[in-house]
This record gives C-alpha cells, sequence and structure tokens, in this order.
C-alpha cells in the first residue's frame, strides 16, 4: 500500500498520495470541498509548487497555479487535447461528439466550420439583425413585467415586480442562440420551451466538478448511485436539449432546398453531404450537428447569464455600484431610447463592471480540462502523454502581483483617462488559444446590451429591500453558480416601450 501510494511518474510535480480507487480526489476536495480553484491554490501552497501532479485514480492530473505558466499551457498545442470521459461519452450517446469534449481533427474540423458560419451572426463580429432579436426578446420580457404574465409558465420567471435570476435571461439568450442557427426565433407562446432549457442547461453545470468528479475516476457509479454520482442530470439534461434541437434539425431537413441555404443548418447539412457524396465518409453528421447546437447552446443558457446574475448580486451588496451604472447609462443614453451596442465605448464603467465580475468572480475557475497530446514538459516537470491539465484562472484572477488589491471590486481599475482600456484587463475568463471559449464574442457583446438594456429600464433591490451582507455559496459544477433567486425590479425610464 505505502509504496502504491507513493508511485508516480518520474520527475512529475508534487503533490498528495495516491491512495487507492480515486487517488488524490478526496485530498483536494478535503482542502476546500465546494471550491475547487481554493483548492488547488491551497494545494500548491502546502507542496510549494506551482504545479500540482497527483492521480484520479489512475489517471495522471496536473493543476497549474500560476498566472504565467497557465497562459504558456492554454498557448502551448501539445496541451490542446480533451480527456474521454464518462461525462463526453454519455452526451453523445457514447460517441464522442460535439465541441466541449472532442480533440484531434474531429475537433478542429467542427470548430472551424460552424465558427467560419457564425463569425458574421455574432460570434466574430457584430450581427446588427442578431442585436435585434435579442432587444426584441427584452421588449417583451418588459411588457410581461409591465402587464403581468399571462400563464404559470411566465409566473415562474416574472411575479409582479419580482423576477426569478438565472432565468430571467434565459429568453433573449437562448432565443439569440436559435436566432444564429436558423435565422428565426421563437414567439412568447413558446418562451416556456426556452425556459425548460435554461433549466437543463443550469443543471447540467451542476452535474459535476471541473474535474469530473467521482463519476469519471470510477464510471461505475452510474449503475449503483445514478443520481447522487451526477450520470442521471448528465444524461437527462443534455437530452433535452437535444431533443429540442432534432425537432429544428429535422424540420430544417424535410424542408431542405440544395439550392437556398437559409441558416447555419442548411449549410451544415449541404457540407455533410457534399463530403458524403464526394469521399463517401465525413465528420460531419446529423448526431454531430443536434451535438454542436447543445455545445453552443447550454453555455448560452448558463454561463453568460450567471455572470450577470453574479453582477447583479454584487451591486445588492456594494448599492453604489448601481448608482454609477444608472448615472452613466442616463448621461449617455438618455431616456427616450434602449442602449445598443454603439453606445458599448461610450458606456466604459458599466464595461468594466462586467470585466471586473469575471476576474473577481470565476466562473469557470479550472477551466476546461485540456489533455497532453504527447509527452512534454512544464516549469521543468515532465508531463507524460495523456495527463489531464487543469489550469487555474483564479491563480491569475486573484494574484496580487498582476492587480494589486485583488480582493476588492473596483471596475475603476480598467478605466483610464475615462475610457476603458482593454490593455488593463488581464483576465482570461474565456481561456486563451485554440480552445478559447467559442462563444466569447457573442457572451460579451450579449452580455453588455442585456445588461445595459437591464439596468436603464429597472431599479434592482433584495425582495425585503435590505442589502445583501455577502455574496452566497457558490454551487460547485463544470462552471461555478450561485442558487436561483427572485430580486425585487423597479421600473424606471419606461418611455421606451
Ligand atoms: C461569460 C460566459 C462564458 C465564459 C466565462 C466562458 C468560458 C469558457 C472557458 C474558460 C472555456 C474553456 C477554455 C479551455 O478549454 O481552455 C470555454 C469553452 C467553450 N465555450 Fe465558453 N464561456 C462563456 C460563455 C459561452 C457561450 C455563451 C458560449 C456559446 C454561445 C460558449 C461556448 C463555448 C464552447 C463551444 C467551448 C468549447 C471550446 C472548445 O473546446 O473548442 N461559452 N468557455
Amino acid at each position: 500500500f505505502y509504496d502504491e501510494a507513493h508511485k508516480r511518474h518520474e520527475n512529475f510535480p508534487p503533490g498528495p498520495l495516491k491512495l487507492p480507487v480515486y487517488g488524490g480526489y478526496w485530498i483536494i476536495l478535503s482542502k476546500a470541498y465546494k471550491n475547487l480553484g481554493l483548492a488547488t491554490m491551497r494545494l500548491a501552497k502546502q507542496f510549494n509548487t506551482k504545479v500540482v501532479g497527483l492521480y484520479l485514480g489512475s489517471c495522471p492530473q496536473v493543476l497549474v497555479n500560476d498566472p504565467e505558466l497557465v497562459k504558456e499551457v492554454l498557448l502551448r498545442e501539445e496541451f490542446d487535447g480533451r480527456m474521454d470521459t464518462i461525462l463526453g461519452r454519455v452526451r453523445g450517446g457514447w460517441k464522442k461528439l460535439g465541441l466541449f469534449f472532442t480533440d484531434g481533427f474531429f475537433w478542429h474540423t467542427q470548430r472551424r466550420f460552424s465558427l467560419r458560419y457564425m463569425r458574421d451572426s455574432g460570434f466574430g463580429r457584430r450581427c446588427e439583425h442578431l442585436e435585434e432579436a435579442m432587444t426584441q426578446d427584452f421588449k417583451e420580457l418588459m411588457d410581461i413585467v409591465k402587464n403581468g404574465p399571462k400563464n404559470d409558465d411566465e409566473k415562474k420567471i416574472i411575479n409582479g415586480d419580482l423576477i426569478y435570476l438565472p432565468h430571467f435571461f434565459d429568453v433573449p439568450f437562448l432565443n439569440g442562440m436559435i436566432y444564429v442557427f436558423t435565422k428565426s426565433s421563437l414567439p412568447r407562446e413558446k418562451y416556456p420551451m426556452l425556459w425548460e432549457v435554461g433549466r437543463n442547461s443550469l443543471g447540467f453545470q451542476r452535474c459535476s466538478n471541473d474535474l469530473g468528479g467521482a463519476l469519471c475516476i470510477t464510471p461505475w457509479l452510474k449503475n449503483i448511485l445514478p443520481k447522487f454520482s451526477g450520470y442521471h442530470d448528465c444524461l437527462e439534461r443534455t437530452a433535452t436539449i437535444k431533443q429540442f434541437f432534432r425537432e429544428i434539425i429535422q424540420d430544417a431537413i424535410d424542408t431542405y432546398d440544395d439550392k437556398y441555404e437559409r441558416h447555419f443548418i442548411d449549410s451544415y447539412i449541404k457540407r455533410m453531404r457534399q463530403e458524403l457524396k464526394e469521399n463517401n465518409r465525413t465528420t460531419y453528421s446529423v448526431e454531430q450537428l443536434e451535438m454542436i447546437c447543445t455545445d453552443y447552446t447550454f453555455p448560452s443558457g448558463s454561463g453568460a447569464e450567471m455572470v450577470m446574475t453574479f453582477l447583479i448580486e454584487r451591486m445588492l451588496i456594494q448599492g453604489e455600484i448601481q448608482d454609477k451604472i444608472h448615472e452613466e447609462i442616463d448621461r449617455v443614453v438618455g431616456f427616450d431610447r434602449l442602449p445598443t451596442l454603439d453606445d458599448r465605448c461610450n458606456l466604459p464603467y458599466t464595461e468594466a463592471c462586467l470585466r471586473e465580475i469575471m476576474r473577481s468572480d470565476t466562473l469557470v475557475p479550472l477551466g476546461i480540462g485540456h489533455r497532453t497530446l504527447t509527452d512534454t514538459k512544464i516549469d521543468g516537470y515532465t508531463i507524460p502523454e495523456n495527463t489531464s491539465v487543469s489550469v487555474n484562472l483564479m491563480s491569475l484572477h486573484l494574484d496580487k502581483k498582476t492587480w494589486g488589491d485583488p480582493e476588492n471590486f473596483r471596475p475603476e481599475r480598467f478605466i483610464k483617462d475615462g475610457k476603458l482600456d482593454v490593455g488593463l484587463d488581464k483576465s482570461l475568463p474565456f481561456g486563451a488559444g485554440r480552445r478559447l471559449c467559442a462563444g466569447e464574442t457573442f457572451a460579451r457583446q450579449g452580455m453588455f446590451l442585456l445588461l445595459a438594456m437591464f439596468m436603464h429600464s429597472y431599479h434592482v433591490s433584495t425582495v425585503d429591500g435590505k442589502p445583501l451582507k455577502s455574496r452566497s455559496k457558490r454551487i460547485e459544477g463544470l462552471i461555478s453558480t450561485r442558487p436561483e433567486f427572485w430580486v425585487r425590479i423597479t421600473p424606471r425610464n419606461q418611455s421606451v416601450l
């Protein structure tokens, strides 16, 4: 037992013992059960290293806990793989599908194709049609607030002057994605479907953690503890989102005409058929198209909304932030129209608040795990091929040398001479390199647009009217989330409706 616990690859980074079955997994959790970023920092301190090495079961796992090394790993190609885990397999019906959990030629081809098409639809540059669609959805929400919900589904999200976060923001983000895929969005009668996708997106994010959870180390847990291990949620939540897209894709296939390329789904089908005809084989398939739609959709229905929710929670703790955003929006936009993305460069404080919340409240603390594609080195240590490598983005976002006062929420740190200076933003909430978040532009622009419209239209307070004393406990999942909650909104600037 002693020998086994101390057995390590040669020159592997220092770290905890390899205990039976789970290796060092429970040791990390014991450092900070609900906060793997903090746990990583504590392990790094304990072993006096920037790179921690341990084993999850028998699989080598490296945790990188240093701002410079984090960037290095994200930028070096030999770290670009993804582990082949049960989590990824369950989602794809035991096949390796989608974008998040695939790698190599398949991932590269599918990511490049989708982003090449979606580049003009708000994923590379601004898309006015997408902005109009998201603005229209926001106006519908304002209408529900003003005139009251029409049914029980609406009441679950908007009830009098109370709104339910983060799901209040489901409609514009998810309908936005549907617009990107199909060039049309769902009308108000179908919003309950979007709320269902939103609930499942958030549920999926909570089915595991940044290290894959116990299920990835001991997949047999799916048979004996399907609910507790997260297996059930992973399967069911993804199945619901996939089913939602299956119907949209089937409809596109049924009405497909080679001569007209109506939208992304058509162009994907076209490429699939072309490649099959010419080469008799292809990485394109209807199943993969379902997974692509799912992989772009669930972060929209959870991640981007959670960042906005974190920021609203911060405003309920530090009331002056809300006052400053209101002051800026009123001065720049006025009272006769809603803000647009044209206003972004003139609303530096509002934009800085989004950047500061993503720095101070890291959404994906250990990023999405990478895999080494070959034997390699980091900080002098040897990392064998097929090692899972996670970068602790919190080690960068809370680094004292980089930020001076990382513990303070201070959007002004990004503002110089009254203007936003993006050069001052050293945070990497979306990662970097070839695995950079595929939705960064969509997320940044969507969050800004919705935040600006929301703050232009409402004052926000707690249900009991008292300021919050502190942030709520985070739920550690694939991303960090806070529990859903109701907040009170008081209309302002309503003449735009
Ligand atoms: C504020 C919100 C968001 C944050 C902070 C965020 C952050 C991240 C991070 C850290 C990664 C992993 C990067 C890596 O592997 O090193 C990632 C991957 C990804 N994100 Fe996001 N994300 C957000 C929103 C979105 C949205 C709205 C979408 C889609 C519309 C999206 C789509 C993706 C995809 C497809 C990947 C996988 C990329 C790949 O493996 O090639 N994300 N994101």
